[in-house]
């Protein structure tokens, strides 16, 4: 067992919201050994299916996915597992790219689908 906590960030785009938090209860076990941060609906979403707790933030419309953005560059999140809706347009387009560079930017491992995000938390 990872005997150091990760601050994971959650995030997921409303058509990609089941897929997390389905993802969240079938990794629980392990999710539940490190600090967790989520954007607001995502977040609250996630506590509901999991009974996990979630560090809430603003909605990411509303700003939370620069939150996440600025505790990246802050150097206070470890991990991005952020559920990218590849079809659908995004208002806040700008924040998701702002979002997605920092991490890139700063090395932060992040996770858009189940797949990497699997890999990624096995990793943690
Ligand atoms: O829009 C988001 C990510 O870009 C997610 O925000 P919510 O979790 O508040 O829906």
């Amino acid at each position: 067992m990872e005997a150091c906590m990760a601050r994971i960030g959650l995030v997921a785009h409303d058509d990609k919201k089941d897929d997390l938090c389905a993802w969240a209860e079938r990794h629980r076990h392990k999710l539940v050994q490190h600090e967790l941060w989520g954007t607001g609906t995502t977040g609250s979403r996630v506590m509901a299916a999991t009974g996990l707790t979630v560090q809430l933030l603003k909605s990411g419309p509303l700003g939370g996915d620069q939150q996440l953005g600025a505790m990246i560059c802050e150097g206070r999140l470890d991990v991005l597992i952020f559920f990218i809706d590849p079809l659908s347009a995004q208002p806040h387009d700008v924040d998701v790219k702002a979002l997605t560079r920092l991490a890139t930017l700063y090395d932060v491992p992040l996770a858009n689908n189940r797949s990497t995000a699997d890999a990624v938390l096995a990793a943690v």
